[in-house]
C-alpha cells in the first residue's frame, strides 16, 4: 500500500510560531488510517495548536501536513468536509435545544428531508439523547453535553475525527462510556486523534506522541513507549518515605521517585543494571521488588518532569 492510503494524517516539520513564541516546534508524525492515536502533554505543550493546524483553522509558520493523502494547504475547505472537530469547550448553543443543535449543524452540512430527519433520529438514538430532545443544551449534565458534542462532530460521518480533551468536564463513568463510543467509531472505519493530559486516557488509544513545549519528546504505542523506556521501575516500602525519597534523589541515576500509597516509585536509569542491588546498598532491609512501567513512568523519562517537588 502506498504512503497515501496508509496515513490519515502526515506532518513534517510543523512549525506554528505566535509572535516570539513557538508554540509548536518541528513536529514530525505519521498517523496510519483506522486508529485512536493520543497527543498526551501539560498544559500549554501545543496539543490544541497542532490540531487547529491539522483542521485547517490555523496556518502553519513553516511545515507541511498531509491529510487523507492530500496536502492541506491550498484544499483546506474540501478537506474540512471530511474532517470532525470537537472543541475542548464542546461549542454547543446552550439556549438551542438539542434538536435544534443537531439541526444546526446539519444545515451546515447541507443535510435536508428525510436525510436529515433520519441521520438526526439515528444519532439521538446512538448517543442515547431521545429523551433530551426537546431540552436545553445549557441545562444539560456534562456527560449529556459531552455526547450531544460528539454527535454534532460525527453528523456527516467524516473519515477523520480531531477531540481536543473531551473529557475534562465529565465523570469516570462517563469518560469510560465515552471511550466505548470511540472505539465504536473507529471500528467503524473513523480514525481518531484525541488530546488529553490523563495518562489513563493515553493508555486506551493505539498509539500516541508525547509534547512538552511543542516538541514532540516520543512517540508509539503504549507497549512500545513502555518497553523503551530508559529506566527500570522499582517499589520500595518501609517507613520514612519522604526522607528516602529525598536521599535517593541525590543519586544521578535515580530519575524520580514519587510516593505511591505505602510505596515509593522509583526510576532508575538503565545504566545501572542491577537497579535492586543498587538500591539495596542505598536502603538496606527495605522490601523492594521491580515493578511493570506505566505510561506516567514513560512521561517523566522522555520530559523535563521530575518527581523531586
Ligand atoms: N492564538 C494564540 N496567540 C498567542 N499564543 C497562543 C495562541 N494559541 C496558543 N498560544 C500559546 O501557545 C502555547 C500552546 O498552547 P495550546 O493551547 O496549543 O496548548 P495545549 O497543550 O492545548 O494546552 P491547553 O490544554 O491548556 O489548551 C501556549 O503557550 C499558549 O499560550
Amino acid at each position: 500500500m502506498s504512503n497515501a492510503g496508509k496515513f490519515a494524517i502526515e506532518a513534517q516539520g510543523l512549525t506554528k510560531a505566535f509572535g516570539e513564541h513557538i508554540a509548536v516546534n518541528e513536529l514530525n508524525f505519521r498517523i496510519p488510517k483506522g486508529c485512536i492515536y493520543g497527543f498526551l502533554g501539560p498544559n500549554g505543550c501545543g496539543k490544541s495548536t497542532t490540531i487547529r493546524l491539522m483542521t485547517g483553522l490555523l496556518t502553519p509558520t513553516s511545515g507541511e501536513i498531509t491529510i487523507l493523502g492530500q496536502t492541506l494547504a491550498g484544499h483546506e475547505e474540501a478537506i474540512k468536509q471530511k474532517l470532525g472537530y470537537m472543541t475542548q469547550k464542546f461549542s454547543l448553543y446552550d439556549s438551542l435545544t438539542v434538536l435544534e443543535n443537531l439541526r444546526f449543524v446539519a444545515a451546515i452540512y447541507g443535510f435536508t428531508g428525510t436525510r436529515r430527519t433520519q441521520r438526526i433520529d439515528e444519532l439521538l438514538h446512538l448517543y442515547d439523547l431521545k429523551n433530551q430532545a426537546k431540552q436545553y443544551a445549557g441545562s444539560m449534565s456534562g456527560g449529556q453535553k459531552q455526547r450531544l458534542a460528539l454527535a454534532c462532530a460525527t453528523l456527516h460521518s467524516p473519515e477523520l475525527l480531531f477531540l481536543d480533551e473531551p473529557t475534562s468536564a465529565v465523570d469516570p463513568e462517563n469518560r469510560r462510556e465515552f471511550w466505548e463510543r470511540l472505539f465504536d467509531l473507529c471500528d467503524a472505519g473513523t480514525t481518531i486523534l484525541v488530546s488529553t493530559h490523563y495518562m489513563d486516557e493515553a493508555e486506551r488509544c493505539h498509539a500516541l506522541a508525547i509534547l512538552e513545549d511543542g516538541h514532540l519528546r516520543a512517540d508509539g504505542s503504549p507497549a512500545e513507549l513502555m518497553n523503551a523506556m530508559p529506566a527500570n521501575v522499582v517499589e520500595i516500602g518501609g517507613e520514612q518515605l519522604r526522607q528516602l525519597k529525598q536521599a535517593l534523589l541525590q543519586q544521578s541515576e535515580v530519575l524520580s521517585a514519587a510516593q505511591i500509597g505505602a510505596h515509593l516509585r522509583v526510576l532508575v536509569k538503565k545504566t545501572q543494571t542491577d537497579p535492586l542491588r543498587f538500591l539495596a546498598l542505598l536502603c538496606a532491609g527495605r522490601p523492594m521488588q521491580l515493578a511493570r512501567p506505566s505510561l506516567e513512568d514513560v512521561f517523566v523519562t522522555c520530559t523535563g518532569t521530575r518527581h523531586d517537588e
